[in-house]
């Protein structure tokens, strides 16, 4: 088993599974042999033990169901109890067989006197639940007919705390598979057992959330098309992160320019460039109009227009502040024209250009990513702030088409996507994130990273999208190390930064 890193489409995996079924590779074999072992660890975990424990097995129309089915026979074979529900009339014919000569008792969904109800009663009292429903099949929309009520049963039961442990086969039932949607009932997962290689509703929010912890299971597919959806770990870091070699100078360590903050909003002026000093850029170079109160707080600043080789533009900016607004238009000069990487956020994604490189990276959140969709886009682009929550996938790559930008959508998932398709979800963030002047910091720090490696940025326009989901990991394990399982407040996040860099960089995180 591997960490989770790199996720296909039900169609990469299927195309990826085509040439080992033709050749006859027991692939199915393989994923329940898998499943049952995991199932096996997890009751003896619960139980002490996994002969005479409870197990109900969830069976969908599919070769998911011929997954749980399979399963269920080699743990009824270890002495488990498994009962079977049949939430179709015709299941996986040798699944199904197996099953019955292993001794496990079915039961078809809908035939059972006392109607769905009861059969939520024997699924709830089981030790651990397989699910099986659905897998890469799935068309999304949630869990359909009978199936979808005792989805929704069973999920009262969790939310109450009295609900089963759940297995899911490949993926919980009921998530829109290459989207991350969650339009429907869906059955939530403590653990996941995915085969060949992850899905992107495993990384993407909000499907990712029902996934529990995910297990990849390698069958030996031969995936090697360019993966929908990453996710960076640790030790990607090092790789994106700019160490200075020996000779370095502040200049070649990159000049951020920082257009941030008004009398109104100074605190944004000061959390943004103390999250590029200590994020250790070569030289911050603010302009604005608290920068009295910035060099006060950060000495290392220095104010007034001059070279720089990245931007960031944007945190405490109203737009209708005169001049605000023509600095940071005097900055998109220099991005449009001479092609310097930029952060744009918060006020200055109002001021954005028609249409930009994807050296630019957009910072916004939901709302202000709705917003920006219904100034720029069509009629069908104008959706409010849930609608992109239930969809960041989706209406992030919309942005990056009708901007050209690359685009980083926060929340408590990062969604991060560039040209080429490329996309990442990054989900280190503890809650505790969620707090005014957090964007501020992570617009510094990933100005940082952009004024550091702007010939880089140049020669690849997928670059941005990397450092920007890097900058979110190291944001992430900066407020974690801030206050271990606590609060934070923004400034303790980028005071973490210098100490959280250096453990990334060792491999100590
Ligand atoms: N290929 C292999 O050898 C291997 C495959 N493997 C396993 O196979 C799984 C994929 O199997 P699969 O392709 O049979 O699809 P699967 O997800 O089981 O369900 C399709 C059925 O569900 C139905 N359905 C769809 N949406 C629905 C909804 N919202 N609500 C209710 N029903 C819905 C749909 O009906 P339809 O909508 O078409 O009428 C159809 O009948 C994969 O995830 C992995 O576990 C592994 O063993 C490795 C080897
Ligand atoms: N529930 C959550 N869990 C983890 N991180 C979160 C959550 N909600 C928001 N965040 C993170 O907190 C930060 C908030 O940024 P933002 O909304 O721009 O706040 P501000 O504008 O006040 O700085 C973002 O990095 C975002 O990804
Ligand atoms: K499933």
């Amino acid at each position: 088993m591997s960490p989770v890193l790199l996720s296909w489409t039900s169609a990469q995996v299927r195309a990826a599974e085509e040439p080992l079924l033709a050749s006859g590779v027991p692939l199915m074999e393989r994923a329940s042999f898998a499943l049952a072992g995991v199932a096996a660890r997890e009751l003896r975990a619960l139980r002490g033990r996994v002969a005479g424990s409870r197990v109900a097995v969830l069976v969908g129309a599919g070769n998911n169901g011929g997954d749980a089915l399979f399963a269920g026979a080699l743990l009824a074979g270890r002495g488990v109890r498994v009962d079977a529900v049949l939430a179709a009339e015709r299941v996986h014919e040798s699944g199904l067989a197996a099953l019955v000569r292993a001794g496990g008792r079915t039961v078809l969904l809908g035939a059972e006197p006392g109607g769905v109800g009861a059969v939520a009663d024997v699924v709830g009292d089981a030790d651990l639940v397989v699910d099986g429903l659905l897998g890469i099949g799935a068309r999304g929309g949630g869990v359909r007919g009978a199936a979808g009520e005792l989805v929704t049963l069973l999920g009262e039961r969790r939310a109450g705390g009295g609900g089963p442990f759940v297995v899911a086969v490949d993926l919980p039932s009921g998530v829109g598979v290459d989207d991350g949607t969650r339009a429907g009932p869906v059955l939530d997962a403590d653990v996941t057992v995915t085969f060949g290689g992850a899905k992107p509703a495993l990384l993407l929010p909000p499907a990712a959330a029902a996934a529990g912890r995910v297990e990849v299971v390698d069958l030996g597919l031969p995936l090697d098309a360019q993966p929908a959806v990453v996710r960076l770990e640790p030790a990607d870091v090092a790789g994106l992160w700019p160490v200075p070699p020996p000779d370095a100078h502040k200049y070649t360590r990159g000049v951020l320019g920082v257009v941030a903050g008004t009398r109104a909003y100074p605190g944004a002026a000061v959390l943004v460039t103390t999250a590029a000093v200590l994020a250790g850029v070569g030289m911050v170079r603010y302009l604005g109009d608290v920068a009295d109160l910035v060099v006060a707080r950060r000495p290392e600043v220095v104010t007034g227009t001059g070279r720089v080789q990245a931007w960031t533009l944007g945190p405490g900016v109203s737009p209708e502040d005169a001049a605000q607004r023509r600095r940071v238009e005097h900055a998109f000069d220099g991005i449009v024209h001479r092609g310097e990487p930029a952060v744009v956020d918060a006020g200055a994604l109002d001021l954005l250009p028609a249409h930009v490189g994807p050296h630019v990276v957009l910072t916004p959140h939901a709302g202000e990513l709705a917003r920006l969709l219904g100034e720029r886009g069509g009629r069908d682009d104008r959706v409010p702030r849930e609608a992109v929550e239930a969809e960041p996938l989706r209406w992030a790559r919309r942005a990056h088409e009708l901007t050209g930008a690359t685009v980083l959508l926060k929340g408590a998932v990062t969604v991060v996507v560039g040209p080429h398709g490329v996309a990442y979800a990054q989900a280190e963030a503890p809650p505790w994130l969620a707090t005014a002047g957090a964007g501020d910091v992570l617009a510094g720090l990933l100005g940082a990273m952009l004024a550091a490696r702007d010939a880089d940025v140049h020669d690849d326009p997928t670059l941005p999208a990397a450092l920007a989901a890097g900058a979110a990991l190291v944001h992430g394990h900066a407020a974690d190390r801030a206050n271990p399982g606590g609060p934070v407040a923004a400034r303790a996040v980028a005071q973490a930064l210098p100490a959280t860099v250096a453990a990334l960089l060792a491999g100590r995180s």
